[in-house]
């Protein structure tokens, strides 16, 4: 991989890195934040936080928007950002709209031509970044996953498939029921056909009853996000983990909008969650 630029954040580096991506066929790029333990003078192997993006975002929105190095390189705590989709990959339309191609990869492996061969990000986030950063930079294979909007979701569906991957999840303002949503409909309809059968396995919400382990979730929203009412439903999703008897706990902010001045608003108790878990503090 190629180290594309570096930045001193709070002792410890802010990175970004280039590298061609077997899962989705085309070079991707990355950020992420290495705190002061991971780089000397005694250097030890750190967790990681993997953060997944929303719709529009790159690598960049939530290391330069949600303040989290600070609290990150006093915990040890490493975060790595993917890229929100396959970049560059010339497929007709990809580059339409804000809500569905680029940016707009939506953490799952589609099966629908012509996105089938690249948009694959579920495989990306879930197995293919892990590898290399745990390979080629001084972070452990103990792994907290956190979202914000369609990362939010991601990061719950993530979760919830892969028992005992991370030791940790939580979520901003996630796109909890996609499959009876706007943003939701649109995006699997194109990625994994009209069967809604097909959806299920990558709604966060149709997954509760049949998790095979009982993570609990902590899901933060504002009651001024401009999305609440018409793709969010939080609602469901805790309709759902009560009926299934898993644990979560959703916390509704007065007044706060979709933006990133609330997450940065709320993301150290959502840094202090992870490193609980994680055995950091
Ligand atoms: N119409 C808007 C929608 C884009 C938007 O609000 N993106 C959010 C995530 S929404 C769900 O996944 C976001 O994080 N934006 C980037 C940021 O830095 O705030 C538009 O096109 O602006």
């Amino acid at each position: 991989m190629e180290l594309l630029s570096t930045n001193l954040c709070f002792g410890g580096e802010h990175r970004r890195y280039r590298h061609a991506s077997h899962a989705l066929a085309c070079d991707m790029e990355f950020a992420v934040f290495l705190p002061p333990a991971a780089l000397g003078p005694e250097p030890a192997p750190v967790p990681v936080l993997y953060w997944l993006s929303g719709l529009t975002c790159t690598d960049q929105n939530f290391m330069q928007k949600a303040g989290a190095q600070r609290l990150a390189a006093q915990l040890g705590l490493a975060i790595v950002c993917p890229d929100t989709s396959p970049r560059g990959v010339n497929l007709p339309g990809e580059d339409d709209s804000y809500d569905f191609g680029s940016g707009a990869g939506f953490y799952l492996n589609a099966t629908r031509q012509p996105w089938a061969r690249h948009y694959r990000m579920y495989d990306y986030v879930v197995t293919e970044l892990p590898a290399l950063v745990e390979a080629r930079l001084p972070v452990t294979d103990q792994r907290a996953i956190s979202g914000h909007s369609m990362g939010g979701h991601g990061a719950l569906v993530c979760a919830l498939r892969n028992p005992g991957r991370y030791r940790s999840v939580s979520a901003f303002a996630p796109i909890a029921h996609p499959s009876q949503c706007p943003w939701g409909e649109k995006a699997f309809s194109g990625y994994l056909g009209d069967d809604r059968e097909r959806w299920a396995a990558w709604d966060a919400t149709l997954l509760i009853p049949q998790a095979r382990e009982r993570l609990p979730l902590l899901v933060d929203q504002g009651t001024a996000d401009e999305f609440l009412d018409t793709q969010l439903n939080p609602e469901a999703l805790v309709d759902a983990c009560e009926r299934h008897h898993h644990p979560i706990q959703l916390r509704m902010h007065r007044g706060y909008d979709h933006s990133y001045f609330f997450i940065a608003s709320f993301i150290d108790d959502h840094l202090l969650h992870h490193a609980q878990a994680l055995g950091l503090r």
